[in-house]
């Protein structure tokens, strides 16, 4: 079941288009990136799905809701986190999520359990009596990730959540993203850094100036844009590219010397390794999975020289 569509959804600025006939479906339990350069229409589109800023032309539906006609029941089931989140500096991490409850209207036993619940899944139970003004920018991403699951939703909207944390601190972050998943939240995501969130993508939509160039599971567009899922570098005896070109599922070689570059649709290590072996030398074999920021780049410069 989709639990996010979105039809032709347009948004103009006066005559800046953010967002431009953007066709999306998000399946329930998915975790989606909405991923982009600054400015691209991701932020947009996420105000648009929850009815803070209404679209020029278009329609979208969350969990078969309307955000612009049923903001508030959009609300109660979306758990949004906002790309700079809003504490109360002053008021304690504990104190900040009762505020949030008793805006939730959850009776004080419910309100107690849930808090202590979040916090805990969140490793913040220990500093819970600690100002928020004193937390580290993880710390506070970790607290409205827990403000988040306050309300049980069954839809979680993050914006950049990985923005200004350390590569550790991200890592943990995007695990705990995963978690949600593992439950059954179904998630949707946005970010720039398109390496970063990659892997805990089940499909991604890449944004280009307000529209959608790309959309699919990352292997996918990295065969349908690179010409292989796979990407394997083999250093071997130098005139090996043709017997590789030939070799079945290989779309693309690249030769320097010695050193390969293949691009295939599937593993093709150990026929490439049987090959190298039998014509000369075979010295290193590796696997990479090609990376986002490879896909990306290397679609707008065929954007660009098809221009
Ligand atoms: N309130 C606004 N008024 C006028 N233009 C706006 C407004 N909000 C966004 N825009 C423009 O719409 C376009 C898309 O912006 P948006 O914030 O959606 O991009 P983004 O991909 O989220 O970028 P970032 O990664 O910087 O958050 C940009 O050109 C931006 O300048």
């Amino acid at each position: 079941m989709a639990v996010i569509v979105t039809r032709g959804l347009t948004k103009r600025y006066g005559r800046v288009v953010a967002v431009e006939d953007l066709n999306l479906e998000v399946a329930e339990g998915e975790v989606f990136g909405l991923l982009g350069p600054n400015g691209s229409g991701k932020t947009t589109t996420i105000l648009m799905l929850l009815g803070l800023t209404e679209p020029t032309s278009g329609e979208a539906r969350v969990l078969g809701l309307d955000p612009m006609r049923e903001p508030l029941k959009v609300k109660a089931k979306v758990g949004y986190l906002p790309d700079q989140v809003g504490f109360y500096g002053e008021l304690t991490a504990w104190e900040n999520l009762r505020y949030t409850t008793r805006l939730l209207g959850l009776p004080e036993a419910e309100a107690k359990a849930r808090i202590e619940e979040v916090l805990r899944r969140m490793g913040l139970w220990e500093v819970r009596d600690r100002r928020v003004s004193a937390f580290s920018r993880g710390m506070r991403q970790r607290l409205g990730l827990a403000e988040v699951l306050l309300k049980r939703p069954k839809v979680a909207i993050l914006d950049e959540p990985t923005l200004g944390l350390d590569p550790e601190a991200a890592r943990e972050f995007l695990d705990l993203i995963k978690g949600l998943k593992a439950e059954g939240i179904t998630v949707l995501l946005s970010s720039h850094l398109l390496h970063q969130v990659q892997e805990i993508c089940d499909r991604v939509g890449l944004f280009h100036k307000g529209r959608l160039a790309l959309l699919g599971r990352v292997e996918e567009l990295a065969a349908r844009v690179l010409g292989g899922g796979y990407e394997i570098l083999v250093e071997a005896s130098p005139g090996l590219k043709e017997a590789f070109q030939a070799v079945e599922g290989v779309g693309r070689v690249e030769a320097a010397g010695g050193r390969y570059r293949v691009l295939a649709t599937r593993d093709v290590r150990a026929e490439l390794a049987r090959i190298a072996v039998a014509q000369g030398e075979l010295l290193a074999l590796a696997l990479r999975r090609p990376s986002l920021d490879e896909v990306y780049a290397h679609y707008f410069k065929e954007v660009a020289h098809a221009a």
